[in-house]
């Protein structure tokens, strides 16, 4: 039996993977972190009495769990998982907006701890084969742009799944220049730019996650496309996460690493 924190438990993540380890036999979430969350609130989040509740990263006992699952905002994420490796919790973290830096610190803390780890910025079987194909079309089509639209409550832009995009695809393509006279009559028209690649976000209601990678090349374009219509579908990555985490020696970046 392995004990789980759930962080951001109240979240529409969190309350996906709060369903998610109520249903794995070999699960049991034992604690959870959320600022708002009042313990008394605990049975309509789905949380049984012996969860512990935390509203501070720092009144958690870190003997209370094994596996330490993020789904938070982008803020708070890199002292989570500092800590979650400080006190010994193997963490499994969705949560977007880690820096290179910070991602970069806290693999090598995980290697000084020899503790194993997951981030994956999207526990999503459509969007991991997506970012799987672009990269390999970028090697034939080196033009190209990334379109992410997400719910209007999203934290960070451009997601962590256009970002992650955005970095294979630059792996491999080869030196490109885009179009030297382009201007902007309107700031910021033309998207962000990664590496000469530029990634739009898109923020409505009634999306959940959706991502399009466009290639163009003389006379025809490659489109790429995933829809993630319900959060439903990061929930059997997380519980692949979940389960391997513990044959991990250190912390990896992206679900497709332990698949
Ligand atoms: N990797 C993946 O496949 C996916 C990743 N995500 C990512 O997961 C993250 C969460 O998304 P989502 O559930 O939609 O967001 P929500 O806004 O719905 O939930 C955020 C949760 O974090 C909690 N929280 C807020 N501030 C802090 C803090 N300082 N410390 C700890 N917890 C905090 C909130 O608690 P309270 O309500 O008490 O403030 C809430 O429980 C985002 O970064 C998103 O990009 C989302 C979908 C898939
Ligand atoms: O905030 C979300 O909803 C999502 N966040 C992740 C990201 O930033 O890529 C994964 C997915 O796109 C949903």
């Amino acid at each position: 039996m392995a004990n789980v924190l759930i962080a951001g438990a109240t979240g529409a993540m969190g309350q996906k993977a709060v369903d998610l380890v109520n249903s794995m036999p070999d699960m049991e979430i034992t604690a959870v972190l959320a600022p708002h969350l009042d313990a008394a609130d605990r049975e309509q989040y789905h949380l049984g009495e012996g969860v512990k509740v935390f509203n501070l990263l720092t009144d958690i006992d870190p003997t209370v769990a094994d596996i330490w699952l993020d789904f938070t905002v982008p803020s708070a994420v890199y002292e989570n998982v500092k800590y979650a490796l400080n006190n010994g919790l193997l963490p499994v973290v969705g949560t977007t907006g880690l820096t290179d830096e910070q991602e970069q610190e806290l693999i090598e803390l995980s290697e000084s701890k020899h503790l194993g780890g997951l981030i994956a910025p999207n526990f999503g079987m459509s969007a991991v084969l997506l970012m799987k194909f672009a990269q390999e079309a970028a090697k034939y089509f080196p033009d190209v742009e990334v379109i992410e639209m997400h719910h209007a409550d999203k934290k960070d832009a451009p997601s962590g799944t256009a970002l992650s995009t955005a970095k294979l695809i630059d792996q491999v393509r080869e030196p490109h220049e885009s179009n030297p006279d382009e201007t902007e009559s309107l700031a910021g028209v033309r998207g962000g730019d990664y590496h000469g690649i530029k990634i739009h976000s898109v923020r409505l209601p009634g999306y959940i996650a959706h991502e399009q990678v466009l290639f163009g090349g003389a006379g025809e374009a490659l489109t790429i496309r995933q829809d993630s219509f319900d959060r439903q579908s990061f929930m059997s990555g997380v519980k692949v996460a979940l389960e391997k985490v513990g044959d991990l020696d250190h912390l990896v970046v992206g679900l497709e690493k332990i698949l």
